[in-house]
């Protein structure tokens, strides 16, 4: 249970606050996350990293001296966006360009993946790195695809200590490939987290049983077995960890490797140290020299009662830089010459305060989208919980919670554009960037896509037609299936926007008004929503999780056909011209 917080939609803003009050001598806040309040050696690569709140120390607790240069920090369970990222990054970096490392969940590789892209464009060279520690995640044939977990720290450490070291940006991204390529985390769990403001867990144990490979966010296990003693649970996980060993590395004996006994949120210290005893036994009689372990909380998901073994078999170029000194929140090691303290520049960015041209015809329409993004947003308002719930059943639960920030933060956007007399495509794409900045996560970035893509069909001077609605719409479901890669069948909101799209375009091709046109495409957008509770998901959070999905249809699919149902009635009679 997590029992004090104030407004749940606002813990983790405030958690932040918090942890920077807390620790003035090593970071300060920037917009989007934290960053080392000590000074960085010019010219030092910049080590990034980031993701949702609800997992600390990562990733806050793990800048400092010898660790990250800054954190950008997402909402509860949600990647942090492009533009929180990005400015992080900017804040962070000294001139040696910045490595960008996460967790490998669909939400952090959109938004760090665009963040990087964005600030190669201004000049500043960016790489990415998605951890892929946790084996239970996917097979080894698909290892991509694996999540990341405790691993997070030994990768982050590797590349932020040879980045301390002077190396140069490649040179820091190989380590920390390298550190990634030979980590393995295996985890257990014998009870699920609650959010701030939630009454019950994201899952449950039965009594008497543990699952076996847990994810950080709630999700339930793989499989389930009997609750074991310390030294069976010690057993199961150093023979899962030793039974996958990565290439170069023959068998466990003769080998040195970072060790983390992990704890996920409420199981203690003294509980890991019995069963730590048992992993240390263990390893010895492999054959295998622990170097440096460490046994405690590096990275939690609420008050979950888990643990999760980690461990990086080490190279001769590996181990100093998973031995050198650091001097974070959360992780101190060795020690660390202080550097000075920044003074932090006060001068903030600007709320944009003026807009592009525009006629009087699409400020009209401008304001029949904003009554629609006001109709959105009160839709998602009112099916928050039940997306939340609907997200649970096998992903993360936070569908609600990032669809309502969004549908907000957007809706505010479209407000003031419309205040400064935006045209619909201004408009549009103040709250596509809103969106994606305010709910971070896999669905935010998404539904910037589709505002920004409708928006530029729309313009900022014709009164729009109702073919360009349809070909915004077609926009829209090429941009979504470009950066988020997943197709029709994959149990996402593809398999909804694509028939949408598709029956609008061809409904307006026929001549239909586009108020009957979108009544058509809603239909078909709420059977195609259904239909997905028949799919295997084969994308995003829930994938690793297919069976428990089934008969359950996808949370984003569900709310985008909620939501093109609920806006028919708003903008499609006054947009159309013909
Ligand atoms: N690769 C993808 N392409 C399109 N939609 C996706 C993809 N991955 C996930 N989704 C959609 O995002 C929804 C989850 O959104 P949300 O819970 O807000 O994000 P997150 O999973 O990052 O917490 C899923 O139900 C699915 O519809
Ligand atoms: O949840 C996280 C990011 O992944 P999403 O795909 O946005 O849910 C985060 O907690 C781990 O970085």
């Amino acid at each position: 249970m997590t029992r004090l917080s104030n407004d749940p939609a606002a813990f983790a803003d405030e958690a932040l606050e918090g942890f920077v009050a807390a620790h003035p001598r090593r970071v300060r806040q920037v917009p989007g996350g934290v960053v080392r309040a000590t000074r960085t050696a010019p010219g030092q690569v910049a080590v990034v990293v980031g993701g949702g709140s609800g997992h600390y120390p990562a990733f806050s607790g793990l800048v400092g001296q010898g660790l990250a240069h800054g954190a950008a920090v997402g909402n509860v369970f949600a990647s942090p966006s492009a533009h929180q990222v990005r400015q992080v990054a900017r804040a962070a970096e000294t001139g040696g360009g910045v490595l960008l490392a996460y967790g490998n969940y669909a939400g952090d590789v959109l938004h760090f993946g665009q963040a990087a892209e964005l600030l190669t464009a201004e000049g500043i060279p960016a790489r990415t790195l998605g951890v892929t520690d946790d084996m239970s995640s996917a097979s080894p044939d698909e290892a991509h695809k694996r999540r990341g977990v405790a691993g997070d720290l030994v990768v982050f450490k590797a590349a932020a200590a040879a980045a301390e070291a002077g190396q140069p940006l490649d040179q820091v991204t190989r380590i920390a490939e390298l550190a990634n390529a030979r980590t393995r985390s295996f985890g257990v769990a014998f009870s699920g987290c609650t959010l701030p403001g939630a009454d019950h867990p994201l899952f449950t144990v039965p009594e008497g049983r543990m699952a076996v490979g847990l994810g950080i966010h709630g999700e339930p296990g793989m499989g389930e077995r009997p609750v074991p003693t310390a030294d069976e649970a010690a057993e199961l996980l150093v023979s899962t960890v030793l039974g996958e060993l990565p290439e170069g590395v023959e068998a466990p004996r003769g080998q040195r490797a970072a060790v983390i006994l992990n704890g996920l949120g409420s199981v203690k210290y003294e509980e890991l140290f019995v069963v730590y005893r048992r992993v240390a036994q263990l390893l010895a009689d492999a054959g295998v020299e622990a170097v440096d372990p460490e046994v405690g909380e590096l990275v939690t998901s609420f008050d979950m009662a888990g643990v999760s073994l980690t461990l990086c078999w080490l190279t001769d170029e590996l181990e100093p830089l998973w031995t050198a000194p650091a001097d974070a929140p959360a992780y101190r090691k060795g020690t660390v010459d202080p550097a000075d303290l920044v003074v932090p520049d006060p001068s903030a960015e600007t709320a944009e305060d003026t807009v592009p041209p525009a006629t009087d015809e699409s400020r009209e329409a401008a304001r029949t989208v904003l009554a629609a993004l006001r109709v959105l947003k009160d839709t998602v308002d009112v099916h928050a919980d039940e997306l939340g719930r609907i997200d649970a059943v096998a992903g993360d639960g936070d569908h609600g919670i990032g669809m309502r920030r969004g549908s907000t933060g957007a809706y505010e956007a479209a407000v003031r554009a419309e205040t400064l007399g935006a045209g619909a495509e201004t408009l549009l794409q103040r709250a596509a960037d809103a969106w994606a900045d305010r709910a971070g996560g896999t669905s935010g970035a998404l539904w910037g896509v589709i505002l920004r893509a409708v928006g530029t069909a729309l313009g900022d001077t014709a009164r729009p037609t109702a073919a360009e609605v349809a070909s915004g719409v077609a926009q829209a479901s090429a941009g979504v299936r470009e950066l988020g890669g997943a197709e029709v069948g994959d149990k996402t909101m593809v398999d909804v926007l694509v028939p949408f799209s598709y029956a609008l375009t061809a409904a307006t091709r026929a001549g239909q008004p586009l108020a009957t046109a979108w009544d058509t495409a809603a239909h078909s957008a709420s059977a195609a929503a259904e239909a997905t509770a028949d799919l295997l998901p084969r994308m995003g959070r829930a994938r690793p999780h297919a069976e428990k999905s089934l008969g359950t249809p996808d949370a984003g699919a569900h709310s985008l056909a909620l939501i093109v149902r609920a806006v028919h009635g708003v903008f499609v009679p006054t947009l159309e011209n013909h």
